[in-house]
């Protein structure tokens, strides 16, 4: 059988990234204003401050103000929630996006939800969760529709397929999945003490793996001709980055198959730049 297909999800963000510059482009001259996302980094974790580079970098090339806030992470709670009451109040800013983890005293919970629901662009606020798991309009979160951007622009239908994810966390294994059934796929969600895992994943047409875990899912786990995302971000022991998936492995197995660098993490990124200017456009 032929290797699977890469999904190349740095050519599809690109894609999304040239798309949204017109539209800010068109809707700055209109409004006389540039959407505004401010980015808080708590603490000097070297993985953080460089994802928070990163979101400054793609806010330039697009035409998004950002202003990066930082704080020692000595910080305490009411501090930081602070400094968030005043970015709810400041016109200049549609998104206020916290980086994650925050220090241990801290709880990402508190803080996440005192964030206005309407300037939430990681989609995380309990409103925007709940308004999602009804089926309401919500600001979604940015890798679960980085995931469904990457399928229906790579042309994959999910329509009637049966879908597995695994993993169940609230950032993307629930959200992902009620995405993926809102696109009328029928789907399981596993989780890492599912027994006989196997079992479930080996009917998947579209596996979605975000379980944390360095090559967790192998070739054993894959139907043939699978659409195989992998979510996760692990570091082997030799310090390189590799997912939840085998994937040398998988990949002869796969129809189509994401790849760890490249593949769901600069969906993630667009689909920030994407929330911040729906949320521009919303509050006008
Ligand atoms: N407030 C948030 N915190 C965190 C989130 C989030 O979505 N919101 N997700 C992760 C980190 N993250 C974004 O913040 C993120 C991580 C990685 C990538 C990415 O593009 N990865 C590259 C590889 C980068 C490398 O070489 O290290 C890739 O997969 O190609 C994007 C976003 C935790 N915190």
């Amino acid at each position: 059988m032929k290797r699977g297909n890469l999904i190349d999800g740095k050519g599809i963000a690109g894609q999304i990234k040239d798309e949204l510059k017109d539209e800010i482009q068109a809707w700055s001259a209109e409004s006389g204003r540039r959407p505004g996302l401010a980015v808080i980094l708590v603490g000097e974790d070297p993985a953080s401050r460089t994802y928070v580079r990163g979101k400054v970098q793609d806010c330039e090339q697009v035409g998004i103000y950002s202003r990066l806030i930082r704080k020692p992470d000595t910080i305490e709670e009411e501090e930081l929630l602070f400094e968030i009451h005043r970015l709810n109040e400041d016109p200049a800013m549609d998104g206020i996006l916290v980086q994650l983890p925050l220090p241990d005293h801290i709880s990402s919970d508190r803080i996440i939800s005192e964030i206005r629901p309407e300037k939430d662009v990681d989609g995380f606020h309990p409103i925007n969760a709940g308004r999602l798991s009804t089926g309401l309009k919500s600001l979604l979160p940015c890798t679960p529709h980085g995931i469904l951007q990457m399928l229906k622009r790579t042309g994959i239908s999910i329509a009637g397929k049966h879908a597995v994810v695994v993993g169940r966390s609230n950032i993307v294994g629930k959200p992902v999945s009620l995405l993926l059934q809102k696109e009328d796929a029928t789907v399981t969600m596993c989780h890492s003490r599912t027994q006989d895992l196997a079992h479930y994943t080996q009917q998947a047409d579209i596996l979605v793996a975000a379980v944390g875990r360095l090559q967790f899912i192998t070739a054993e786990h894959v139907k043939p001709g699978a659409v195989v995302i992998d979510v996760g971000m692990n570091r082997t022991p030799e310090g390189k980055l590799a997912g939840d998936v085998d994937f040398e492995s998988v990949r002869e197995q796969a129809s189509f198959i994401t790849p760890v660098p490249g593949g769901v993490g600069p969906m993630t990124r667009a689909m920030l730049l994407y929330n911040t200017v729906q949320s521009a456009k919303e509050r006008g």
